[in-house]
């Protein structure tokens, strides 16, 4: 994920929240030039603190108001004594409004335009002022070529508001999009900072809020919030008198033969995040072994359906999935779950038995599919799923009338009426095996413990993520079970057992 900064605002806006952000701004009496000013220093500042030394700087501008950021970029640091050039993409002459207003500037301010070609030289930290939110559509030629020759310099890249190709929605790159080692983003964040191939565009993020009024900016409907201290729901602090009775009772079903170790860590992960009691209910053959892990668990052999409903009924949450296999042992299991009223994380095979019609979803349910189970379940394909994550998140959060958790760089937590949230944290190390089954045990133990099903699994996320960027700072080799003890950490530091 971007290196983000601690005090970033929560509400995330997609393209058009935020033009009507800008809009009311004008209209409320700051002028769009005045922004694009403040945009420019703000820009400038970064710069600065991020490379106080390069002393030059060349400026890729386009044709909108990114570029008139660019433009105003540039006259500071030709004042400030830089080597600045603007390479123009598009004839700057066509510049109109703010943008040749900030053209202009610069012009006065001694910067050097000059027409882009392949064979510019670069200098410096390059600016990237191609494209902002007025992004539409894949990026056309010469934008496409000056954005891989921006790639391709290994020269230092500051992008002006959003990486220049990657849309502001959906953070996809649309064709091609600047790699940046900074972006600084102004008024409001975008969804498409954090979200899609974001996380390998954005490299370190800055926010200004261009000093913007807080009341306009507290009236502009949002479309998703961050997971971040304050945003996500906290357990109670537990009584004194707390007994395992007051904190639920999580069931884990799953296991199928030589798929074990899956519905152990679940159920290990759902007994160290808190849940009073839990159960797993396995193969018989898995059984001896989840006892001499952890003897805490109350782990039970079911062979048949009806087994497993009278265990089923005895919990007060049901984790759905880990390692339960398609076979018919799995199917029946999740049918005897399906009709029951309680709380239930499904996952993995439980998602795709859900997708092959062979169950409907539960009443309560929380599903957490990574996106091949996600494309599985709406009826198409990863890609198509990765290129509006947010889009494929609520989609199935309405068809299956569940929350909904779309798990990979940038996970989503969405609800059927259209709430989204997005954890922002995480690390490349979690690519691997277990991982997923850890965050749907954590999520049942948060339902037991009384979160509704959007805040435990927003919680849920948020901890998982935290905890793998924690120890995914020690590098390759991260096994899901290690996150337990970051896990009950960072919980504790979140959600403190005692009260104060
Ligand atoms: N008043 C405002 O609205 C403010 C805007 N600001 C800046 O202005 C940006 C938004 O400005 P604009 O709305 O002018 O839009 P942009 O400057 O982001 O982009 C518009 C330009 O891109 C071209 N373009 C669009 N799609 C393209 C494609 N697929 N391939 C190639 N070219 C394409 C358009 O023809 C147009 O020339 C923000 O990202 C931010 O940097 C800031 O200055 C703050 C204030
Ligand atoms: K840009």
């Amino acid at each position: 994920m971007p290196d983000i900064q601690e005090n970033l605002p929560l509400p995330l806006y997609n393209a058009a929240q935020v033009r009507e952000l800008d809009a009311r701004l004008i209209a409320a009496g700051t002028s769009g030039f005045e922004l694009m000013r403040r945009a420019a220093h703000a820009a400038w500042r970064a710069l600065r603190r991020r490379w106080p030394e390069a002393g030059a700087a060349t400026v890729f501008a386009g044709r909108g108001n990114n570029a008139g950021d660019g433009y105003l970029l540039a006259a500071l640091a030709q004042r400030a004594g830089w080597r600045v050039r603007v390479l123009a993409v598009g004839d700057p002459q066509q510049l109109q409004g703010d943008a040749a207003l900030a053209r202009d500037e610069a012009r006065q301010a001694g910067v050097a335009i000059e027409p882009w070609s392949e064979c510019a030289a670069l200098d410096g930290v390059l600016v990237d002022a191609l494209l902002g939110t007025g992004l539409g559509g894949s990026v056309r030629e010469p934008y496409a070529q000056a954005i891989r020759q921006i790639n391709a310099s290994g020269l230092p890249v500051l992008a002006v508001d959003i990486p220049s190709g990657l849309s502001a929605d959906t953070g996809c790159a649309l064709g091609v999009a600047v790699r940046a080692g900074l972006t600084v983003t102004f008024i409001g964040l975008k969804l498409g900072l954090f979200t899609g191939e974001a996380p390998d565009h954005v490299g370190a993020l800055v926010f200004d809020d261009l000093a913007a009024d807080p009341y306009i900016v507290a009236a502009q409907p949002v479309s998703t919030r961050r997971l971040a201290v304050g945003g996500v729901a906290c357990l109670a602090p537990r009584p004194r008198t707390a007994h395992k009775g007051h904190f639920g009772h999580v069931l884990v079903v799953g296991g199928d033969l030589g798929l074990g170790g899956a519905a152990l860590l679940s159920a290990e992960s759902a007994l160290r995040a808190g849940a009073g009691l839990v159960s797993l209910a396995t193969r018989d053959v898995h059984v001896p072994a989840a006892l001499a892990r952890r003897p805490e668990l109350m782990s039970r052999g079911v062979e048949s359906a009806n087994q497993a409903l009278a265990l089923m009924t005895g919990a007060d949450v049901l984790v759905v999935g880990p390692g339960l296999g398609q076979e018919a042992w799995g199917r029946s299991l999740l049918s005897a779950a399906a009709g029951l009223d309680r709380p239930q994380v499904w996952d993995a095979d439980a998602l795709n038995l859900l997708a092959a019609g062979a169950v409907g979803a539960p009443a309560r349910g929380v599903l957490t599919p990574h996106p091949g189970e996600a494309a599985r379940l709406l009826g198409s394909d990863i890609g198509a799923v990765q290129a509006d994550r947010p889009a494929a998140a609520v989609a199935l959060a309405r068809r299956h009338g569940a929350v909904v958790v779309l798990k990979g760089a940038g996970s989503l937590v969405a609800d059927p009426q259209g709430r989204l949230a997005l954890c922002d944290h995480g690390h490349p190390a979690m690519a691997g095996a277990g991982f997923g089954d850890v965050l749907a045990g954590l999520v049942g133990a948060l339902l037991a413990q009384g979160l509704e099903p959007f805040e435990a699994a927003s919680l849920a996320v948020w901890l998982h993520a935290r905890a793998g960027e924690r120890l995914g700072a020690q590098g390759r080799g991260l096994a899901a079970s290690d996150l337990f003890p970051a896990i009950r950490q960072l919980l504790e530091e979140h959600s403190p057992c005692l009260p104060n």
